[in-house]
């Protein structure tokens, strides 16, 4: 007797004449905050795919835009094509990776550890991945164990782009004097999959008469008019929305504004939205992106013309979470969050992070003088002073001392004994298990544990004539 319940009817996919015609689905193998992700098999070839419907807008725009851009990139999931018609979700055609990097995490926890070698292979490829999307220009934004997907060959692929965003006009890409290094990174050729040709389906769909048409691949420029097209599509559609989105200089932790004081200061702290109502041109993000424990001080106090370096600060965590096995800094909030990152690393001065007091929260919230902060020796007690070194290099206050993916490929730590390992010898987990982040099950381990919000006490708020401060004793 079959005791899973049959799929809902209701699943817009399974509805769908021009995917059902093409895949077969088989199970739903994931969701995320605008995501249901299927295990599919393309009919043609039997090729396994994940079919990603993306129930919000702007995130299926913006992975689609990253993921055209970064094609044929070793380390990035390949995007095999995608349906996108009139008033109906995008449905991406993903390569499906059957793990992940959260999972690696976890199976080593249970096992005993991550042998050196292997974490070095596994940051060489997170670092390809991360140096390729900065080299055009893509700031990532919600870098974190969960969405390093992993094949069954042991390659490790940058995924969910939902949150990505372009910082500089499509086509630019960064040059480098060293490329050698970047072309030379040991991966596998017979491991990577092959870059499929890439089918548009949005720009024909949304025309009568071609929908479902499969056009082959076509040019860049031809790409970029398309999107050009589907940009002016979607603003269209955002004006109309735009009426209930964030204030574009507002932060998550600045929802505490004096009209919401008879709100909960914290609540917007869990929160995720999609960066509507930025404004690039005038270097305006949203501070609100990427999951809390990755998040970056600059983004924590309310940063809106934050860089790349977003991305460093979360890959230090990651870094960080490979060599204990622990999150580095699991909060609970966004100043819980805060907190974490004060306690290990001191209070933020101008001395250490020049700009810091202008940020729009840092005067909003003062936290009392850290005396001894534990460093990130302490949060490493077994590791070598070059590992500790490494993270260093990411997890830094400053912004613009963070070191890039670049730079740390360059880092003598990678062509030290122990070496890292071929990608063949890596131990891949053969399936995935949950999340990584506070929406998982896993967080209640952190929730009660060590918070040193608890340590602060109730905190002393005064209304100011932009808001109010919180004071913590
Ligand atoms: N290519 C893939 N192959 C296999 N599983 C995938 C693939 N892409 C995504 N998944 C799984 O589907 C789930 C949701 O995917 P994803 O994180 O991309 O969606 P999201 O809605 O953007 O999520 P989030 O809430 O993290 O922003 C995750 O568990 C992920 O591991």
């Amino acid at each position: 007797m079959d005791l899973n319940p049959p799929p809902p009817k209701s699943w817009s996919i399974h509805t769908r004449p021009e995917i059902i015609a093409k895949y077969e689905i088989q199970e739903r193998v994931g969701s995320g905050a605008y995501s249901d992700v299927y295990r599919a098999r393309r009919k043609s070839d039997n090729l396994e795919v994940a079919l990603k419907e993306v129930h919000d807008y702007q995130s299926a725009f913006r992975e689609i835009e990253a993921l055209q851009i970064l094609q044929g990139t070793p380390n990035v999931v390949v995007l095999h094509e995608y349906f996108w018609r009139e008033d109906e979700d995008a449905v991406l055609v993903l390569e499906f990776l059957r793990t992940d990097l959260a999972t690696v995490i976890r199976e080593a926890k249970k096992g005993g550890g991550l042998p050196v070698g292997e974490v070095k292979r596994w940051m060489i490829q997170i670092l390809c991945g991360v140096d390729a999307c900065h080299r055009n220009m893509i700031v990532h934004r919600d870098l974190k164990p969960g969405n390093l997907l992993i094949s069954d060959g042991g390659v490790l692929k940058l995924a969910d782009f939902g949150q990505a965003r372009m910082l500089m006009e499509p086509g630019y890409v960064v040059a480098d004097d060293n490329l050698q290094l970047y072309e030379q990174k040991p991966l596998h050729q017979t491991e990577i999959n092959q870059t499929p040709e890439v089918a548009f389906d949005a720009g024909s769909s949304c025309q009568e008469g071609n929908a479902n048409q499969e056009r082959g691949s076509v040019s860049k420029e031809e790409y970029f008019r398309e999107m050009d097209e589907l940009k002016a599509k979607i603003s269209m559609d955002e004006i109309a929305r735009e009426t209930n989105v964030h204030d574009e200089n507002t932060s998550c932790l600045a929802t505490c504004t004096t009209s919401d004081m008879e709100e909960d200061p914290f609540k917007g702290s869990g929160s995720y939205e999609p960066a509507e109502g930025e404004d690039i041109k005038h270097g305006s993000l949203t501070s609100c992106v990427g999951t809390r424990w990755f998040r970056t001080p600059e983004l924590l106090y309310g940063s809106t013309d934050y860089g790349l370096e977003v991305d460093l600060w979360s890959l230090g965590c990651v870094f960080t979470e490979l060599l204990s096995l622990e999150p580095l800094f699991p909060g609970n909030s966004d100043i819980d969050q805060l907190s974490r990152i004060i306690n290990v690393l001191g209070n933020p001065t101008e001395d250490i992070w020049p700009g810091c007091a202008r940020l729009p929260d840092y005067r909003i919230i003062s936290f009392s003088k850290v005396e001894n902060p534990i460093g990130l020796e302490g949060r490493l007690p077994n590791r070598s002073p070059d590992e500790i070194l490494l993270v260093k290099k990411l997890v830094c206050y400053n912004p613009a001392s963070r070191a890039t993916a670049m730079e740390l490929l360059h880092d003598k730590y990678f062509v030290e004994e122990p070496l890292p390992v071929p990608i063949s010898e890596l131990r891949v987990p053969s399936t995935k298990s949950g999340q990584d982040e506070e929406s998982s099950g896993e967080w209640y381990d952190y929730n009660d544990s060590d918070s040193d919000f608890d340590e602060f006490g109730p905190p002393k708020v005064t209304t100011t004539h932009s808001g109010f401060s919180i004071q913590f004793p």
